[in-house]
């Protein structure tokens, strides 16, 4: 979908992308990188507005220096900012929008109302858009970006702004978007956990340099963890501490989960193999308890960042922190699939 060659872009003090290559695939794929780390740069430049410095790159086999045109009749574009027009509302707009990618009239209204019913607005697309909540504007959009029916559209930072109930809502819908109509996405995020749901295939970018691009399933490869969870009983109203007890008088040492709400019912422990697994079994089978899950642990993406800035020599300090808060709104990678 997406094949990048070298690609650097220059500013006068600043250099946004640096010799960034790297191919994505259909799919949904996640852009992640913190505040400057160059993703809205390679989006402008991916759809032909804005020229890259040095180096190549395509774009549905298009190639973003000649055919800019073509490339933005297939492919929608959510910008980051708040672009919209206060004083219209959401169904004359992107009827608008439609008109603009160069579907007729009739089709233009007809796509408007699919796609803002598929968004998830209803009534309301009939006020102006001034009135709407940043959740409402960010499905208008969503939308404008969908209604020409596109192979590929370009998110930039669509949950900026959302609460953590309307940033959850807003994946499902990306991820809706590719599962029930095909297209394909490429997703920014200056969140690192929360694409791991959403996305097939993460790149990750700092300072314009590409860091790392795999699929979600390779960034949070198993630990050698084992979560495991039991139920309560009469004989027993602490399951998880009397497991805890008799795994350690086996010489298995514990911890809990973490703090998150429900985190201290979870039992962690190194698994040395299948035998491990047999043993917490038979434990929990003697003590009567009920087996909720007994499952390896897997990484979350932002562990992963977490241990490579510990590694770091020296990190950049304002991207250092960044990542940090990063991992922290995420959860910081201590709590359980
Ligand atoms: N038109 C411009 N002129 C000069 N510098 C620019 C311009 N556009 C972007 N930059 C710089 O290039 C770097 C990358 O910016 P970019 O907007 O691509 O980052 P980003 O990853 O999208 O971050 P954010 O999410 O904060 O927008 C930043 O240092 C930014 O200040």
């Amino acid at each position: 979908m997406i094949a990048t060659e070298s690609l650097s872009k220059r500013f006068p003090r600043v250099t946004a992308l640096d010799r960034l290559s790297m191919d994505i695939g259909p799919g949904v794929t996640g852009l992640v990188g913190s505040n400057g780390a160059g993703k809205s740069t390679l989006i402008k430049i991916l759809l032909g507005l804005s020229p890259a410095t040095e180096g190549r790159a395509a774009v549905l086999g298009l190639d973003v220096a000649t055919s800019g045109g073509q490339i933005r009749e297939r492919v929608g574009y959510m910008p980051e900012h708040d672009c919209l027009p206060p004083d219209v509302s959401a169904t004359e707009f992107v009827v608008h929008m439609a008109r603009m990618s160069g579907l007729p009239p009739t089709a233009a209204r007809e796509r408007t109302a699919d796609t803002l019913r598929h968004v998830g607005l209803y009534e309301e697309r009939y006020r102006p858009i001034g009135g709407y909540s940043t959740g409402m504007k960010q499905r208008v959009k969503l939308a404008q970006a969908l209604v020409h029916d596109p192979q590929l559209v370009f998110l930039d930072e669509p949950t900026n702004g959302l609460d953590p109930v309307g940033r959850d809502e807003m994946l499902g819908l990306i991820r809706r978007v590719h599962t029930d109509f095909g297209i394909s996405v490429l997703v920014t995020s200056h969140l690192l956990g929360e694409l791991e749901r959403t996305c097939d295939h993460v790149v990750v970018i700092d300072g314009g340099k590409l860091l790392r691009s795999s699929s979600t399933t390779d960034f949070t490869q198993t630990t050698t963890t084992l979560a495991v969870e039991v139920t309560d009983t009469d004989e027993h109203p602490d399951g998880t501490r009397v497991l805890r007890d008799a795994l350690r008088g086996r010489g298995i040492e514990t911890e809990t989960g973490g703090e998150l709400p429900g985190a201290g019912h979870t039992i962690l422990l190194t698994a040395e193999g299948e035998e491990t697994y047999d043993l917490v079994r038979d434990l929990v089978a003697d003590l009567g308890l009920g087996l909720i899950r007994m499952e390896q642990r897997r990484h979350h993406i932002a562990e992963v960042f977490k241990d490579q800035d510990e590694d770091r020599p020296a990190p950049v300090p304002e991207r250092a922190a960044a990542w940090a808060a990063t991992a922290q709104q995420t959860g910081g990678g201590r709590d359980e699939r």
